[in-house]
């Protein structure tokens, strides 16, 4: 219903409407004809006869049992009749259009009118501005609909994130964004920095769509980057822009069903035909994102000389197929197939045998994304657990009057306050580093971070789940954020592993301080 159709209306108005044939609510400040809806409510009928609801204000029992969405959703839209004259609306919507949120803790300090960071610029703040406000309005919607359907994300997202160049930006710094116009011109690329990157990636998930965030390209970001960085020039002229511009898909398809990610346990083979132009690819690969409708595969095989990776395009003797997995088909996960697949041998990236240098040239960097993620979603965990502690009673008071409730709040602050302060320090070193004294000095600072970020992130959601109680655990409704979280959260600390995804904590954790011994002085003693 258009807003001038809606009546102007006093509250003593509204009350004459209190009965089960003619029955008024009011829920901050607009009015709703439930008469009719009443029999349909989700909810039951007779909760709009209990004695405070007839005719009357039902803004606290609303907001106590539902989500601000509902009001939202078409079919329930319509349901308003009118609006208080003299009131505004008080209640903020949770996705306003690249607002910054109101709610202590739900953004990092550096968002945080008042507070003041030594790493973020005007033209950080300017760029994240932008970036917030076109994943709200484009992307938002999207990942809400395609989590629930699970198809994959809609290409008119990707064109859209194409012309303003996120799928180049999501890169990272570098040579592939020369030339490029940015967000609309908002950075120059030889300007663009780790600090924007991370802007990119902690906006991408405040969407809460697990898989959804996945099947956002996050195969181009572990899969393009060897082509970009061991790619003949011919193959990177070919590829690149197509993928760059959301046109084509690429994935990084290197675990196996019996090696997990242990790149010399493989059984994929390459081997040379007879007049050396050609590869023939046979083998499997399983867990990979966005195979299911990657376009190009970026693949570790079992060559005469040890590891290679070579890309793979979708030819003859390609399969896919979908693996259900505890996120949502919107990630495209795929158990792949190669079958005698017939390679130039022209795309073969890095040296003949030189496939761990190529995969592990990536690896901190892709570990350092999965701390921006992870940071960014405990946060969005923390603004929802903030909320339902505030409007939620139980026992007649807010669930907040509680201590237990309290101290599990404190936590997960505290949680989300240092993952984020310890990923700013990293990207701060990222950005003052050449890229040798990155791999020397941060690999096992990111390892850490890793480690100690998706433990973390575990933690925060077991204690959303008890927070929320039986909605925590419930996929529609007030705690869905939380079910989906608790439910997906695992994956991220399994990503990122060193060639284990089996105790992949463990193993990151152990490969920091295994690089810290490397570096303890020949004379310290105690
Ligand atoms: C325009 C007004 C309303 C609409 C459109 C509406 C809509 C809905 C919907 C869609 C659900 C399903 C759960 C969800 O998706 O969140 C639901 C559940 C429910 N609603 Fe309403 N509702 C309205 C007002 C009310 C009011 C005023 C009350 C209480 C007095 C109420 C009590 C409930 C209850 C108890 C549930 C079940 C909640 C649960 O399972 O956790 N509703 N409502």
């Amino acid at each position: 219903m258009a807003s001038k159709e809606l009546k102007a209306l006093t509250r003593e108005e509204v009350a004459q409407h209190n009965s089960e044939s003619d029955l008024w609510i009011i829920i901050d400040s607009k009015v709703y004809d439930v008469t009719r809806f009443r029999n349909l409510h989700p909810g039951g009928a007779s909760v709009f006869l209990e004695e405070d609801i007839p005719g009357q204000d039902a803004t606290e029992a609303f907001f106590s049992l539902h989500r601000y969405e509902v009001l939202e959703r078409p079919q329930y839209k319509r349901l308003q009749v009118g609006y208080i004259q003299g009131e505004e609306p008080q209640i903020n919507p949770p996705i306003d259009s690249g607002a910054i949120s109101k709610v202590p803790y739900a953004e990092p300090t550096w968002l945080v009118e008042g507070y003041h960071s030594p790493y973020f610029t005007e033209g950080h703040r300017k760029f994240q501005i932008a970036v917030r406000k076109f994943f709200d309005e484009v992307v938002y919607p999207d990942a809400q609909a395609r989590e629930l359907d699970g198809k994959r994300p809609s290409q008119s997202v990707f064109d859209k994130m194409a012309e303003v160049e996120l799928h180049a930006m999501r890169m990272g710094p570098g040579k592939h964004l020369k030339g490029r116009t940015l967000m609309n011109g908002l950075v120059k690329p030889e300007e663009f920095d780790y600090f924007h990157e991370l802007i990119i990636s902690q906006e991408l998930c405040r969407c809460g769509s697990r898989g959804y965030g996945d099947g956002m390209q996050a195969g181009c970001v572990i899969g393009l980057p060897p082509v970009l960085n061991f790619g003949s020039e011919a193959l990177k002229a070919r590829v690149v822009p197509e993928v760059l511009s959301g046109k084509r898909f690429i994935c990084l398809a290197i675990s196996e069903a019996h090696a997990g990610s242990d790149v010399f346990g493989l059984q994929t083979t390459a081997t040379k035909t007879e007049d050396g132009k050609h590869w023939i690819v046979t083998g499997t690969k399983k867990w990979i994102t966005n195979g299911m409708w990657a376009d190009y595969f970026t693949v570790g095989c079992k060559t005469e000389d040890g590891f290679t990776v070579i890309l793979v395009e979708r030819v003859d003797g390609v399969e896919t197929k979908p693996i259900k997995t505890s996120y949502s088909p919107a990630a495209g996960t795929a158990f792949v197939t190669f079958d005698n697949v017939k390679v130039p041998v022209e795309n073969t990236l890095g040296e003949e045998g030189g496939g761990i240098f190529v995969m592990l040239s990536n690896f901190n960097h892709e570990r350092w994304v999965m701390c921006c993620t992870s940071a960014r979603s405990q946060r969005m965990i923390v603004e929802e657990c903030m909320k339902w502690a505030n409007q939620r009673k139980a026992f007649g008071k807010p669930l907040n009057s509680q201590a237990v409730v309290r101290a599990k709040l404190a936590a997960m602050i505290a949680r989300a306050e240092s993952v984020q302060n310890w990923l700013e320090n990293l990207t701060y070193q990222m950005c003052n580093m050449s890229y040798k004294e990155q791999a020397n000095k941060l690999a096992g600072q990111i390892a850490f971070l890793k480690m100690y970020s998706t433990r973390c992130a575990q933690q925060t959601a077991t204690d959303a789940v008890q927070i929320f109680g039986g909605r925590g655990v419930t996929q529609t409704g007030m705690g869905r954020f939380i079910e989906h979280y608790h439910r997906t959260v695992p994956f991220d600390s399994l990503l990122g592993g060193a060639n284990c995804k089996d105790a992949a904590e463990d193993v990151l954790a152990d490969l920091g301080v295994r690089q810290a011994m490397r570096g303890m002085p020949k004379n310290a003693r105690l």
